[in-house]
């Protein structure tokens, strides 16, 4: 197939892709937030998106904890409790079947010829932070968190290297208890909203008036101002705060993942990269792509938004336009 022919959505594109799957040895998902919309979690830039209500700097980076750790811990507390109540859909189980099929041959008795025959890798890098693929049985060895995981605390101490993985516990500390999700994401946009309107007056020197908010009929509970002694403290040094083992804007990737994903490319030409449900704004995650393609590579991507011009331009290989949850599971069959 010349590289500039783009199949979208066709039947004939989607026997091609599968052939092609089946003559692929070494394969990488790559996936984005549009891979959790069906197990309810909204992505970052879509209609409703995170990033659409506050913007990224007020909340995810190292600065915004430092000079607001109760407004961060109350955000991302809010995120693991959503997290904590989806569930892993179909397309997070077929990229699991995937792992468990292709990076377990060796060993399983129950295997198809053609996978033992060829010696197939397979690995995923998500950006996603929802731990949702690690719950869809995902092998864990073959699944790269790019930017950390909800459930993993770490202490903010320079000298302390606690860590620990919390997958169960809610609320961290009673201070972090929220009686409605939506009410939670709600105070903090109000918040920020507020913050913003000062920051604005201030910079165009013009002292405003807050009309005070009766709050007793605005239907939500304004953001706690959590004291520090109240929030999640690192239990070795007894000292520091914890922090979701998140990676905040201008923080590096978690080293032991970049070398794994590096050695991966590096040792292993790799064939196909599967780009699904991310709208591949954020580095240095994309740039996995564009490695791939320099490697002769061939990218399928699966977006409920497919710009083809881009497709043309790169000359990449397949889109597959709607619901990975939908199109996941037929098109890895
Ligand atoms: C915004 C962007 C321009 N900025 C960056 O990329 C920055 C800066 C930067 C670095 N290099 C650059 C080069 C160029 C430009 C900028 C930079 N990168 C960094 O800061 C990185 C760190 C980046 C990581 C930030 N953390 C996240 N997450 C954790 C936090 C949190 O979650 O709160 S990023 C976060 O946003 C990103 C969101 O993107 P998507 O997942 O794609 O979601 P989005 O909503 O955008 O799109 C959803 C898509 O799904 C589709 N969709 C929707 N529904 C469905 C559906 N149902 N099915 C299929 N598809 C669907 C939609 O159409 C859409 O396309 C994810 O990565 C997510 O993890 N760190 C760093 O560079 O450090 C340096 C350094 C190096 C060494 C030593 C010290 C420092």
């Amino acid at each position: 197939m010349n590289s500039r022919k783009i199949q979208v959505n066709s039947v004939t594109s989607l026997r091609e892709f599968q052939q092609y799957l089946v003559q692929c040895n070494n394969i990488i998902a790559l996936c984005g937030a549009g891979l959790s919309v069906a197990s309810g979690i909204p992505t970052f830039r879509g209609s409703n998106g995170l990033w659409k209500e506050y913007s990224q700097i007020d909340l995810a980076t190292p600065e915004a904890f430092q000079s607001d750790p109760s407004l961060v811990w109350q955000f991302y507390s809010a995120r693991r409790y959503q997290a904590l109540n989806a569930k892993p859909n179909k397309g997070h189980f077929s990229l699991a079947e995937l792992s468990q099929r292709l990076n377990n041959n060796h060993n399983k008795k129950n295997i198809n010829l053609y996978d033992n025959l060829y010696n197939k890798k397979f690995i995923t890098l998500t950006q996603n932070v929802d731990a949702l693929s690690l719950r869809a049985n995902h092998d864990p060895n073959t699944l790269l968190q790019l930017h950390g995981s909800l459930f993993d605390l770490k202490c903010t101490g320079f000298l302390c290297n606690y860590h620990e993985e919390n997958r169960f516990t809610h609320p961290l500390v009673p201070a972090l208890e929220l009686s409605n999700l939506d009410k939670a994401f709600h105070s903090i946009n109000e918040k920020l909203k507020k913050r913003k309107i000062v920051s604005d007056s201030q910079n165009n020197n013009n002292d405003i008036e807050f009309e005070e908010v009766d709050d007793q009929n605005v239907q939500y509970d304004p953001v706690k101002d959590i004291k520090i002694e109240d929030l999640p403290h690192c239990p070795k040094c007894k000292k520091n705060l914890l922090r979701p083992s998140i990676v905040w804007f201008g923080e590096s990737l978690p080293l032991n993942v970049i070398d794994k994903a590096d050695n991966f490319i590096e040792e292993n030409k790799i064939d196909l990269i599967l780009v699904i449900g991310t709208s591949g704004t954020v580095w240095p995650a994309m740039g996995y792509v564009e490695r791939v393609i320099r490697q002769g590579g061939k990218v399928a991507i699966f977006n409920t938004e497919i710009d083809l011009e881009e497709l043309k331009k790169d000359g990449v290989g397949w889109g597959f336009k709607g619901d990975c949850e939908k199109l996941l599971p037929k098109a890895l069959e």
